[in-house]
């Protein structure tokens, strides 16, 4: 009798043991917390109980959904164990982002990956691949070894990155990020544009940095790991250029204005976000990448 009440005072209430039992095991299969919250809301729980199970702030216990304007420096859903997460609950077809409207295509919960459509308009594309074509260079990665930046035979396309807010589109767009994904604008790395020509790949490779690597604490001094990567299509090659998860397995064909996003909470490949960029067979490729952070990147 005792036990059985030792048992049932370590369950939060209005949760019951299985309930816990289950979410134990499904964060020790790697199953992120944003997943495991939306798999309770399907079968029925509510927000706040939900969020109990999880260790999760409760609604309210929240700063409103974050705008730049309200939480420029402020504490970030990162301090709650979390990750970026767009607004998906009761399942909409389209976000309204500041007067933009983005379709939701495609939303699989492990590993986390949301397809978007219409997240940036052609002009918009146009804009930015104007703007990087002078400054393209060939892509480096960052170096585990020294914590810089090296080339590398996985990585054959040309790059470059901006600076954040670094002109009106760029600024404009890395806002509607922010508001999307819930994240700080503060905590976005600089929009990274990369061009694959014919026979231009990315192969396979996680963008969280490897823990043991020796560069890997210097380069955690700004701002901490990456928990999300949003990888936004400016063109349409004619043919390959898909963004792979070889894990899963899925390829996201580039559709111009359209984006793939994808989260990991921790540095692990049990997130399962091992993904690539495929070569390029006909036509070229051209992409924006935003990779956000724990914490404010400076
Ligand atoms: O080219 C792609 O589709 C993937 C790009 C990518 O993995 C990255 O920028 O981190
Ligand atoms: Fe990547």
């Amino acid at each position: 009798m005792s036990s059985t009440t030792n048992a049932a005072s370590s369950v939060p209430a209005g949760l019951t043991p299985e309930l816990m039992q289950w979410v134990q095991s499904q964060s020790a299969a790697g199953v992120p917390l944003p997943a495991l919250l939306q798999s309770m809301r399907d079968v029925g729980w509510r927000e706040n109980l939900a969020r109990r199970a999880l260790g999760l702030p409760e609604e309210g216990e929240l700063p409103p959904p974050f705008t730049a304007a309200a939480r420029p420096h402020g504490a970030t859903a990162s301090q709650a164990g979390s990750v970026p997460e767009p607004g998906l609950q009761g399942d909409p077809c389209c976000i309204q982002v500041d007067g933009h409207e983005v379709h939701v295509l495609m939303s699989l919960h492990n590993p986390r990956i949301v397809v978007f459509g219409n997240l940036l308009t052609a002009q918009e594309c146009e804009a930015i691949i104007e703007a990087a074509r002078p400054r393209m260079q060939r892509s480096l990665t960052v170096d585990n070894l020294s914590g810089g930046e090296a080339v590398n035979d996985d990585r054959t396309s040309n790059g470059m990155f901006f600076q954040r807010g670094e002109n009106e589109v760029v600024r404009r767009l890395e806002e509607r990020i922010a508001r999307l994904l819930n994240w700080p604008v503060e905590n976005g790395e600089g929009l990274q544009v990369l061009h694959y020509r014919p026979g231009a790949e990315y192969k396979p490779h996680h963008d969280y940095f490897a823990p043991n690597e020796p560069g890997t604490p210097s380069i955690l001094k700004r701002g901490g790991q990456r928990v999300g990567t949003l990888v936004m299509y400016l063109n349409e090659p004619a043919r390959g250029g898909g963004t792979t998860f070889p894990e899963v397995p899925l390829q996201v064909m580039p559709r111009r204005g359209n984006a793939v996003f994808f989260s990991y909470d921790r540095p692990d490949p049990a997130t399962r976000t091992l993904h690539g960029g495929a070569p390029v067979l006909e036509g070229e490729k051209w992409i924006a990448t935003k990779w956000l952070r724990e914490r404010e990147f400076r």
